[in-house]
């Protein structure tokens, strides 16, 4: 049985990679709709995730972009991330040299609907799959970016294994309909990729 910690509106619930913490928020429903606290600081640090956030993004994307995987090399990011509109599959996968976890992936549905949200501590690469016609994705990181310092793994790489879910009505993950960038459609193998010392 995961361990939860609530604090707050928040409740930080382990997953199978230790740091990698998927967060439920309290939603404050009513005739308009509804209301949430989406980050606060105290109830994180309670929550074990005690992190200074210092850049926030946002991108948009339709159904069927995979974004990732990527992380930096020298200036590493930990990331909340969630989703404002539509849902994603989301992955992390753990590149801490000398982690029990390392090179496993853990994934996890984030949609506007079920307003999960998922923290992914530095050391990690991560990716994520559009599962509905658009998604709008937003997240904090607490390192800022550095183009030069950018690294990234393969999305099909064999030997992490990544089950990505189907989507768009397909009833098996069809490869055939993912949408790449160019430099993502070239990432190296997990094999060939940086590690974190
Ligand atoms: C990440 C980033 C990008 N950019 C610029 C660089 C490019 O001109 C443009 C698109 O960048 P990119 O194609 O790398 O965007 P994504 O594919 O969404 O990359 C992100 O996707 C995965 C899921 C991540 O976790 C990372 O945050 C990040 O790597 O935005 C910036 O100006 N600042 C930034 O922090």
């Amino acid at each position: 049985m995961a361990k939860s910690i609530q604090s707050g509106n928040f409740t930080f619930t382990e997953t199978s990679i230790e740091g990698v913490t998927v967060v439920d928020v309290v939603s404050f429903v009513d005739e308009r709709g509804y209301f949430m606290e989406t980050y606060k600081r105290k109830d994180f640090v309670a929550g074990g995730i005690d992190v200074d956030f210092i850049q926030d993004n946002q991108s948009s994307s339709t159904l069927g972009v995979l974004r990732g995987l990527h992380f930096q090399i020298a200036h590493p990011q930990s990331k909340l991330v969630r989703v404002v509109l539509g849902e994603v599959f989301d992955v992390a996968v753990d590149l801490r040299w000398g982690s029990p976890t390392f090179g496993a992936w853990e994934g996890v549905v984030l949609s506007a609907e079920n307003r999960k949200q998922l923290f992914i501590p530095r050391g990690f690469a991560h990716g994520f799959l559009v599962l509905s016609e658009k998604a709008e994705f937003c997240y904090k990181c607490d390192n800022i970016y550095y183009p030069d310092d950018e690294g990234g793994i393969a999305w099909n790489d064999p030997e992490i294994g990544i089950e990505w879910p189907s989507f768009g009505g397909s009833s098996k993950f069809d490869p055939s309909k993912i949408v790449l960038s160019d430099k993502d459609a070239k990432l190296p193998r997990f094999d060939a990729c940086h590690r974190y010392c």
